[in-house]
């Protein structure tokens, strides 16, 4: 039988050169001879799409490759990476290269957690690979864990802090007691955060890689508009006070869980116990927490931003599947046989911390009490500390209520009532409680 010669050289063809597009190109061009040994082939970098060509670069770019033609550059390629961000273009551009026999590595999430099955069943019918590393938690790895070496397992939940944005604001908060705006700022200023932060502060960006999590964990199809997502505006520096004194820390947490009735995923800021190693999880560093049957827990942790780190990621999928190309075959395709129905939001069930300002006087405690049994939600710890400006000149309390497990739906209910007690001056905070 007559064998096909592995070919000498791979054409690659690289669309976008922003921060992570540019040490993509340089880790290409500065580890070719690497690449090729561990590849079996050249990998020759042919072109890089962009919107300006004339546009200044950084000065490792040679700039003989840009083009402001992606369509023509993704035509003579073997392997696209795309690294502009957004749906479009980028879909079309990638459909177009998986049509015409490439391979492709992407970073975008935002594309994969809107549409990534078009592009996954494209893949499948051309007898391609999608590889995205990259697009969850940067430079860590977690896809290729999740999706091949925990394949013999089952994975129960994965919680984790894949925002480095608004992990660094948080952690300000926690450690030098500044307000979220000024510690946006402060973030905005050391360039973690961007000019526009809403994707970060309002939880989207954790909400896109929830949903690819979530989809690998589970072989269910996820996406976007399936993560119920509440970003890190409301926290206070208050909350943040209140956390560290019940011994937690406020983190903004993807939560990927699947239960009788279905797969969910949740973003949202959540008290994590301080002895919990998603709390020692500081700056701008991600993590993901990973609970499996067999392998327990395990932790997964680095750096989930940044042009050199991502572009690691990016790189490790480059030469996956150029080797794929070289040998022959195509890597684990997506996995969506579970096909798990979608939980509502309201079926999540974990503890909650309430902190209330009430009446200091005879009785409250035992109202509010009575209320939270009525509504079949357990108690675990109660704590009270004087408010030292009073309301109304009426003496006032913070009561800070920690319950066992209970659905978000009693939750809700029970917060309702509390604040129609007379006693009870206004509910400051409801934060769930999660890694105990
Ligand atoms: N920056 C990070 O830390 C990071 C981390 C993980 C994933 N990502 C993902 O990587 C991708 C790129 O991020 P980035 O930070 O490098 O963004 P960036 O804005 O710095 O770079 C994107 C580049 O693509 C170019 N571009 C956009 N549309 C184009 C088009 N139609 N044709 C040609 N060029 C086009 C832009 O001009 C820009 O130079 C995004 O999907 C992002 O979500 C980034
Ligand atoms: N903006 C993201 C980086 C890219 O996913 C973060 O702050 O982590
Ligand atoms: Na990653």
């Amino acid at each position: 039988m007559a064998t096909v010669p592995a070919p000498s050289a791979l054409r690659v063809a690289l669309l976008g050169c922003g921060v992570v597009g540019t040490q993509v190109a340089r880790l290409l061009s500065d580890q070719s001879d690497d690449l090729a040994a561990r590849v079996g082939a050249r990998l020759e970098l042919v072109g890089i799409a962009v919107r300006d060509a004339a546009a200044p670069r950084d000065p490792s770019i040679d700039r003989a490759l840009l083009t402001d033609d992606a369509e023509t550059l993704v035509d003579g390629a073997d392997i696209v990476i795309e690294v502009m961000g957004g749906i479009e273009p980028a879909r079309t551009l990638l459909l177009r290269a998986i049509a015409g026999g490439a391979s492709v590595v992407t970073a975008n999430k935002a594309l994969l957690a809107e549409d990534g099955p078009t592009l996954y069943h494209a893949a499948d019918e051309a007898g391609v690979d999608v590889y995205y590393e990259a697009a969850v938690a940067g430079a860590i790895p977690i896809v290729r864990p999740v999706r091949e070496s925990l394949a013999g397992d089952t994975i129960q939940r994965v919680l984790g802090i894949v925002n480095g944005t608004t992990n660094y604001v948080l952690d300000q908060m926690a450690t030098h007691g500044l307000a979220l705006d000024d510690a946006v700022r402060q973030a905005q200023e050391l360039g973690f955060a961007e000019a526009d932060p809403t994707a970060d502060v309002e939880g989207y960006d954790a909400a896109a890689k929830a949903a690819i999590l979530a989809s690998l964990a589970f072989h269910t199809r996820v996406t976007i508009d399936d993560v119920s997502r509440e970003g890190i505006t409301s926290v206070t520096a208050e909350d943040v006070a209140w956390a560290r004194q019940t011994g937690h820390v406020i983190k903004l947490l993807a939560i990927c869980e699947a239960s009788e009735a279905g797969v969910s995923a949740r973003v949202h800021p959540a008290l994590v116990p301080e002895q919990h190693p998603l709390a020692g999880v500081r700056g701008a560093f991600n993590a993901v927490f990973v609970e499996a049957e067999a392998a327990g827990e395990l932790m997964f942790y680095g750096r989930g931003a940044g042009g050199a780190p991502t572009a690691s990621a990016v790189l490790g999928d480059v030469v996956s599947v150029a080797r794929h190309r070289v040998l022959g075959g195509k890597g684990p395709a997506e996995s969506h046989y579970a096909q798990l129905p979608i939980a509502p939001a309201s079926s999540a069930v974990t503890r909650y911390q309430v902190r209330i300002a009430v009446s200091d006087r005879p009785g409250v405690l035992a109202q509010v009490a009575q209320v939270v049994a009525e509504h079949s939600v357990s108690i675990e710890a109660v704590r009270q500390a004087p408010i030292e400006s009073s309301l109304d000149g009426v003496t006032a309390a913070h009561l800070v209520i920690t319950t066992h497990h209970a659905p978000e739906s009693a939750l809700a209910g029970t917060v309702a009532a509390i604040a129609d007690l007379d006693a009870v001056q206004g509910i400051l905070s409801v934060l769930r409680v999660e890694g105990s």
